[in-house]
């Protein structure tokens, strides 16, 4: 199947299915064999029967028939959040993807493999544990050959960096570290001489990488076929981007955002303890925005998110200087997450490509940190900013413990697909089960957060942000200024209101398939903005009587000015610093209380 085919929205096996896998028996003669592989005490050979049932107790085996669903929420509307219609109007709701594991039968007699393992693109946490995890898989299931290339694609080509013999032995240890063991590059030899080499009878080939090493892997894979080679592709997503369609995460991405929330707590105590102080952390991400994102919430200590899918506004009275006036004057802390990628429109690129054909960005982090010294020093305000750019540190680093099951899981799974004879597939996470995914289908477009999401707004509900945005519709439930003078509420004035309309109880709400592809042009054409419009009036009221409305500068205000006083342990003004907590005059206040 190539990336271009048609998909449709009903699952089914047959060609236009966007998850059906390329199999090696397709194009090679090639007849299944009883699986070798055994895992403690498991005794394979009893225990199934050639349609793949077992006989036994002991179950190892996953049946070529389980499929995962791509999509696991019944969406009752077509505008509900989350439901990812693409550019084409489709969605992948009933869509099933293969499930991964070990199989009854293979494809491969395991003394005739030689494998090769490769890692390309940047570090991520977690390498050394999948190379480690494939070469161990491998071995269990009987093969004696396996060959670790060295420095990416470019180990096919440098002779200095000839390939290097792996085994259990000399893998055992390398998951206590960061890095690749094999050592990883960008930009590649030729494609032609790649593929020469793997006529070595190279008969599984592993790529671990991002987006880029998928699409070398998957154009290696179509060489090969022309070649007629019988070789299986496996990829293993890499990337702490986390911008890889359709699956759950990749790894490396937990232990990034883990290690990135560390920069941002560092933050927020430098900018705590000092006078008027400015926080300003930039992370990696280099289209999307999801360590940004992540590390925020996590953090729960940032004042404003800035993420490459959305664009912002620095310099107008809508912009992120003239609001983080605001926020040193009402708190005397701002705390400033910006991703890499974020905010390229307002600086001058450095522009060309890295040796992969990657954009050379920017540096937003050191622009955004002078714009906001000279802000503040034009208009006489003393502030106090500190720098974070944590920028390798978080993907240099071993992997924390849910990645490291993690990537022993995927590992695992590469191996047992190549067996099963799958090629030009990956392997992944989806709705917390594995799967074989086609290469094709999940590169087709980088993965990137959708500032409609579900997540995305649970991050500017955590900082309280408003857009940096010109509004298009004002109302007076916008975080901070009215119609006449400012900023908007952070999701927009037109997420205020659902675009559905209430629930109907007594009509079925299921969502019928091809209802989602009319529904774009219902969505283009939608009244939505003029009655978020109209109904101001009744968000308006909601968000003066929302108290508890702990991250929003409208809480404080209303409390204040309604004569109220703030009762709640997580006042915000709690989490600033003493200069700021002067200002609550609470005597049931916990922070008046502790200080
Ligand atoms: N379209 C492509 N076709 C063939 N090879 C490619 C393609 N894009 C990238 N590559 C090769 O894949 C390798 C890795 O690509 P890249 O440097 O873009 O990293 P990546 O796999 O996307 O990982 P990361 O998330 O770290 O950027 C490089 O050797 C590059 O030359
Ligand atoms: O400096 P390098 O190795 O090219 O890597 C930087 C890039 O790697 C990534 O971490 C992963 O692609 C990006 O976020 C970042 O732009």
């Amino acid at each position: 199947m190539s990336a271009g085919k048609a998909r449709s929205f009903a699952f089914s096996d047959e060609g236009d299915d966007p998850f059906a896998l390329e199999h090696i028996s397709e194009h090679h003669d090639c007849p299944p064999i009883e699986s070798t592989y055994r895992n403690s005490g498991g005794n394979a050979s009893c225990t199934s029967n050639k349609s793949g049932d077992q006989n036994d107790m002991r179950r190892i085996y996953v049946h070529d028939d389980d499929r995962v669903l791509i999509k696991v929420v019944h969406f009752g509307h077509p505008t509900s959040v989350g439901i990812e219609i693409d550019d084409k109007g489709e969605t992948y709701v009933g869509c099933r993807a293969r499930r991964a594991g070990p199989r009854a039968w293979i494809y491969f007699q395991p003394e005739t493999v030689r494998a090769a393992i490769v890692t390309c693109g940047g570090l991520c946490p977690g390498l050394n544990d999948v190379i480690r995890q494939t070469v161990f898989s491998l071995e269990v299931y009987g093969v004696k050959e396996i060959l670790g290339l060295q420095y990416g694609f470019r180990g096919f080509a440098d002779k200095k960096y000839p390939p290097i013999m792996l085994s259990r032995k000399i893998v055992q240890r390398i998951n206590m570290v960061g890095g690749s063991f094999l050592g990883v590059s960008r930009g590649c030899p030729p494609l032609d001489d790649i593929v020469d080499k793997l006529e070595w009878k190279i008969s599984m080939f592993f790529v671990i990488g991002g987006n880029g090493s998928h699409a070398g892997a998957s154009a290696i894979y179509e060489k090969c076929q022309a070649r007629k080679l019988k070789m299986v592709v496996v990829g293993i997503p890499k990337t702490i981007d986390n911008d890889i369609q359709i699956l759950d995460k990749t790894f490396g991405f937990d232990t990034a955002v883990e290690e990135a929330q560390r920069a941002i707590n560092a933050a927020y105590i430098e900018a705590s303890s000092a006078y008027n102080g400015v926080g300003i952390v930039k992370l990696m991400g280099r289209q999307s925005g999801y360590i940004t994102m992540y590390a925020t919430i996590a953090s729960g200590q940032v004042d404003i998110v800035l993420i490459p899918e959305v664009p912002f506004l620095l310099d107008t009275q809508y912009g992120v200087l003239e609001y983080m006036k605001k926020r040193l004057e009402q708190f005397g802390i701002c705390v400033v997450v910006i991703a890499e990628g974020a905010g390229q429109d307002l600086l001058e690129g450095v522009g060309g490509t890295d040796a992969s054909g990657n954009p050379i960005l920017g540096d937003v982090g050191k622009w955004f940190y002078g714009k906001v010294k000279a802000y503040f020093a034009s208009i006489k305000f003393a502030v106090d900013v500190k720098y974070i750019d944590p920028t390798y540190m978080i993907r240099a680093r071993a992997c924390n413990s849910s990645d490291h099951i993690f990537c022993s899981i995927l590992g695992q799974n590469a191996v047992h697909g190549a067996f099963a004879g799958y090629t030009n597939v990956t392997v992944g996470v989806v709705n917390t089960h594995y799967c074989f995914l086609p290469i094709p289908e999940v590169i087709r477009k980088p993965r990137m957060v959708d500032p409609n999401s579900n997540m995305y707004h649970r991050c500017v509900t955590s900082t309280g942000q408003p857009e940096f945005q010109i509004p298009t519709c004002t109302t007076e439930a916008a975080g901070g200024k009215s119609s006449s003078g400012g900023w908007s509420a952070a999701g927009g004035s037109k997420a205020v209101v659902a675009p559905h309309g209430p629930p109907e109880r007594k009509k079925s709400l299921s969502l019928k398939l091809d209802m989602v592809a009319s529904s774009k042009l219902d969505m283009v054409a939608s009244s939505g903005d003029v009655k978020s419009c109209e109904s101001s009036s009744s968000v308006n009221n909601s968000c003066k009587s929302s108290e508890n409305n702990k991250s929003s500068d409208r809480s404080i205000t209303s409390c204040q000015s309604d004569g109220q006083q703030m009762h709640d342990a997580n006042c915000p003004m709690a989490q600033h610093n003493i200069a700021a907590r002067s200002k609550c005059h609470d005597p049931m206040c916990p922070v008046t209380h502790k200080y």
